[in-house]
């Protein structure tokens, strides 16, 4: 069976506030899932519900088929970072580790490999308490990674850790989903995930926005924007909105013209005698692309088939 989460119309209320509300989607093998929203959007709570660490009101969460807690040896099925600081801080590094091990009937060998994939081999004996918020991050992930699992989930991995850092975890998922696993991370800055993530869960108000690929949902949100490099950029702005477009800056001397095709933008400029040297596609960024889903602005559907409705919040 392949690895996978599977999360069922799951819902889940706090006092007034509903956390996760009707949310049902799949994380498949061998991609990097981006679950993606603002904060508060029930990331959190989700990935808690997937691991049993809450109960929820309705729907379920399935890991590998099966509800987490009824796995016998979860850290062999799933690795988790959740909440990094979540460490005891009397403890050495590597006696966390080994404690975890324990628990999960895996062997020594184990503890110093993943201390070494994490770069913490040279810390294995310092405690915890001790640690920045980066090491507690590359401990959180050593946990996560030490039962070899299928399936891997990480909130908002990218927090607290330096540029090398950031580097480092994007080329671990990467490498993870290369081998198979099924990875799901969480991040609310859209950003964060260019790059990385093959498909995108994004969420608002504990319901689904959008489950899509990223290269999908990129080239939809690229459809009908081109690039203009010109000197006389004010000149040329007024040029081509009074010609029907919408014209961002994206530079001292680029402007992104969207609702216009190419040789329309093109003509409009001749016309004007504005000199332009260059007009190319415009490649949206993962930022851009989450700007337009979330005012509604392209079509997505979860790809199960079902209609695309636009704007749709489910
Ligand atoms: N234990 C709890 N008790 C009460 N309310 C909670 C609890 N956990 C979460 N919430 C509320 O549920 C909503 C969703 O929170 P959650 O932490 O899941 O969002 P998130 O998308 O992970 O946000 P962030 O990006 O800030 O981590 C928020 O309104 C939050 O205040």
């Amino acid at each position: 069976m392949e690895p996978t989460i599977e999360v069922r119309a799951l819902r889940k209320r706090y006092r007034t506030t509903v956390a996760v509300d009707g949310l049902s989607f799949t994380v498949r093998a061998g991609e990097v899932t981006g679950f993606v929203g603002p904060n508060g959007a029930g990331k959190s709570t989700t990935m808690r519900l997937i691991l049993g660490l809450d109960a929820p009101d309705e729907g379920e969460a399935l890991v590998n088929g099966r509800p987490y807690r009824s796995l016998r040896t979860p850290l062999t099925q799933v690795g988790a970072l959740l909440d990094a600081s979540a460490l005891h801080p009397g403890r050495r590094a590597r006696d966390h580790l080994l404690w975890l091990a324990h628990s999960n009937g895996i062997g020594k060998r184990r503890v110093s490999e993943v201390l070494d994939q994490v770069g913490l081999a040279s810390a294995a004996r310092r405690r915890a308490a001790g640690f920045s918020l980066g090491m507690q991050q590359r401990l959180g992930i050593a946990a996560a990674l030490l039962g070899d699992p299928p399936v891997l989930m990480f909130d908002e991995p990218v927090n607290g850790l330096d540029p090398d850092g950031i580097v480092w975890i994007r080329g671990l998922m990467r490498s993870l989903a290369a081998e198979g696993r099924a990875v799901l991370v969480s991040s609310h800055l859209m950003g964060e995930l260019e790059d990385t993530a093959d498909h995108l869960i994004a969420v608002g108000r504990g319901r689904l926005i959008a489950d899509t690929s990223v290269a999908k949902l990129l080239a939809a949100a690229s459809k009908d924007r081109v690039e203009v490099t010109t000197a006389q950029r004010a000149e040329a702005t007024t040029v081509l909105a009074n010609g029907g477009a919408t014209v961002t800056v994206a530079g001292p001397e680029t402007v992104v013209v969207e609702g216009l095709p190419g040789d329309r933008v093109s003509a409009l400029l001749t016309e004007a005698a504005i000199p332009f040297s260059e007009l190319r596609r415009h490649r949206a960024s993962l930022e851009e692309a989450y700007m337009d889903l979330t005012r509604g602005a392209i079509e997505f559907a979860p790809e199960t088939g079902a209609p695309a409705t636009k704007g749709s919040v489910r």
